[in-house]
């Protein structure tokens, strides 16, 4: 269980240019929850990801993952047992690479050994995983990576993350760059991993629909902080024009977020 206890993250702080990313945020993640995060921009979304990642330090508050304080722990360390997708195809693999030494480098990781060649058992292994993306990238395991498409490089970088067996999983806006098509394919095989391997997941979206179809738990941030948190029966009962009028409710203005409310 990962645990954040009245984290605040500040910016620039003395500054002119102070600001208050994160305010006296706690959340507990549970084993096995999947949370879709969605608020407007600036809402501290990212910086949520990166504090827990290990990508920044609060400025005040713990992280515990379980029970062990690793507020200060840096984030090559804590990559070992959190993966994260961004919005960008580009950045989880190495385009200059061929795909099957992309998978090696996750093999490396997930066995925690050094002691791994690429022999036939292990490209017969690769080949077997990449099945499960019904893409056709079993037989390009010699091509590089940089010759795939948005979606192929996206559904990749998803496979070679579960197959690294983390503790926990950040997607961040993790299919809004890939077209209508592509992006299905990608949220399909989330679903499918997220549920084969029981993994724990945060997803930070900008479509309201998506934050309400999957996960089992619903946070909404905003100025730096968690304004609603809902999940089982209460989030499977709530519905967008429910959401946007929650958020009046509890901030007495409206939703200022064009992307949210068209989303
Ligand atoms: N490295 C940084 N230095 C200074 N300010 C930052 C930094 N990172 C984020 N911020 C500020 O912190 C606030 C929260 O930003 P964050 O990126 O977490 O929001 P977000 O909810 O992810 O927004 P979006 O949906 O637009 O990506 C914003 O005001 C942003 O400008």
């Amino acid at each position: 269980m990962i645990e954040l206890q009245q984290v605040t993250k500040v910016f620039n702080p003395g500054t002119p240019n102070e600001n208050v990313a994160i305010r006296n945020l706690s959340i507990a993640i549970q084993p096995g929850d999947f949370i879709t995060i969605i608020g407007s921009n600036g809402a501290g979304k990212s910086t949520l990801f990166n504090l827990v990642g290990g990508t920044i330090t609060p400025t005040m508050g713990s992280i515990f993952a379980h029970g062990r304080d690793v507020t200060r722990e840096p984030e090559y360390k804590r990559s070992r047992y959190i993966g994260r997708i961004f919005q960008d195809p580009l950045l989880g693999t190495a385009g200059n690479m061929s795909l099957e030494h992309n998978m090696m480098i996750c093999a490396y990781k997930g066995m925690k050994s050094l002691k791994v060649n690429l022999n036939s058992r292990r490209r017969t292994q690769f080949r077997d995983h990449l099945v499960e993306l019904r893409m056709g990238l079993e037989d390009r395991l010699k091509d590089n990576v940089g010759l795939l498409s948005g979606g192929q490089r996206q559904a990749l970088t998803l496979l070679m993350m579960v197959l690294s067996e983390p503790e926990l999983i950040l997607l961040d806006e993790h299919t809004a760059a890939l077209d209508p098509h592509n992006a299905e394919l990608v949220m399909e095989l989330t679903t499918k991993f997220v549920e084969k391997f029981q993994l724990t997941t945060m997803m930070i979206t900008h479509n309201m629909h998506q934050a309400l179809q999957y996960g089992n738990r619903l946070i909404m941030m905003d100025a730096g902080e968690i304004i609603l948190d809902v999940s089982g029966e209460e989030k499977r009962n709530l519905t967008v024009p429910g959401l946007i009028e929650r958020f009046r409710k509890i901030r007495h203005q409206d939703i200022d977020n064009d992307e949210l409310l068209l989303s």
